[in-house]
């Protein structure tokens, strides 16, 4: 029997949890949702963007999917909100593991209303600062914001920054690779392999967003480095980081499918950049940087074999912080940056954590 089954029990249980986004990352959850080490927990509900499925006695995570597709209703919260309220759990848990910017605008009602709120949906705290600072308020009510998995796909960089301030230190500049899809590209790109068939090989494996842009453009980049800055407590707005896009102009205003129809369009001005850096004896890596002065970029940067990020591999994120005590040499945090399982541990570790 797996670990949630044996919590279908008719008594409150201390954790309920619903699952919104039944992705890449979302299916990894429910796997972990199967193992022992969520038996505490009980999933009275799941969504993916079309229809919900809600159970409050508890879904078996493994029949998630099947009840999804027979599912008729159109998608809403509120059953799933009810959900979480009719098992009478100590604890109720919203988990967002959507790239979706509505759901996200959410998250803050649901921590008002005491839902503890657990997310990989980097949208609204990396978003407008107004998002950010609704967060920040809704937080100061006792309920809980989860978002390990934001940042480095669950390395523990929000939570040594959180604890490096109480304890009076301050953030002075930040430094490395933020994006585990686009570590990935650039640690494997020698010209040898057009840069989209990589880019394939990198959403077959599921490190990229749903939409790759949101990886190319330095979107997603750019919401990390504004999450690590305002917990640092730099107040940055998001018209306020400066954002190198690798997306073709013609390629930036089309549907998803239309844009990965054209992805070989990405291949000729990246062989170009990367032939400028081989011929100076350099490689491309794409940085994200906070000055001193709150000053920030994200862009494509060509380094030596001198610079920490010409040695990563694989999903490598590397985070390097220098703050007023880690000053001589920062405090680095490095480890793969993305995929399904890590995501996910970091969101079951979240919710564990409360
Ligand atoms: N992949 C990774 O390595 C990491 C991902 N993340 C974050 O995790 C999140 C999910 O990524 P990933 O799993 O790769 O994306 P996927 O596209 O694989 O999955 C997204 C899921 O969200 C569902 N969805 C979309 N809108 C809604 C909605 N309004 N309500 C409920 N469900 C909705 C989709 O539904 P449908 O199935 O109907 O399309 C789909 O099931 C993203 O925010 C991403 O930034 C964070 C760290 C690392
Ligand atoms: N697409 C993201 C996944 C984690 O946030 C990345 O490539 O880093």
């Amino acid at each position: 029997m797996n670990a949630v089954a044996a919590s279908l029990a008719p008594e409150a249980p201390r954790t309920a949890v619903v699952l919104l986004g039944t992705g890449v990352v979302g299916r990894a959850l429910l796997t972990l949702l199967g193992t022992p080490a969520a038996g505490s927990l009980r999933l009275v509900g799941a969504a993916n963007s079309r229809r919900q499925h809600v159970f409050a006695d508890g879904l078996r995570p493994a029949d998630v999917p099947d009840a999804l597709a027979k599912a008729r209703d159109g998608r809403d919260n509120a059953p799933l909100l009810a959900a979480l309220d009719a098992t009478g759990a100590g604890r109720k848990v919203v988990i967002d593991a959507t790239a979706c910017t509505k759901e996200a605008t959410r998250h803050a009602e649901w921590l008002e209303r005491g839902y503890h709120v657990v997310t990989a949906n980097k949208a609204l705290a990396g978003g407008h600062l107004q998002g950010w600072r609704a967060l920040q308020a809704a937080s100061a009510g006792g309920a809980v914001y989860g978002d390990a998995a934001t940042v480095g796909a669950g390395l523990p960089v929000l939570s040594t920054l959180r604890r490096l301030r109480r304890c009076g230190d301050s953030l002075l500049t930040l430094e490395g690779v933020f994006s585990g899809s686009l570590s990935w590209l650039f640690n494997q790109y020698d010209g040898s392999r057009p840069f989209s068939a990589l880019l394939g090989d990198a959403r077959r494996l599921g490190f990229t967003e749903p939409d790759p842009r949101s990886d190319l453009s330095g979107e997603d980049v750019a919401r990390k480095l504004l999450i690590i800055a305002r917990h640092a407590g730099f107040a940055l707005g998001s018209d306020e980081v400066e954002v190198e896009s690798l997306v073709p102009e013609p390629l930036r205003d089309l549907d998803t499918k239309a844009f990965l129809e054209r992805l070989g369009e990405l291949d000729e001005p990246l062989a170009r950049r990367h032939a400028e850096a081989k011929a100076k004896g350099k490689v491309l890596r794409y940085l994200a940087r906070l000055n001193q002065r709150g000053r920030a970029r994200v862009g494509l940067v060509e380094v030596g074999p001198d610079h920490p990020a010409s040695r990563l591999s694989g999903t490598d994120n590397q985070f390097a912080l220098t703050t007023t005590r880690y000053h001589s040499t920062p405090l680095v945090i490095q480890g793969p940056g993305a995929g399904p399982e890590i995501t996910a541990q970091a969101l079951l570790g979240d919710v564990l954590a409360l």
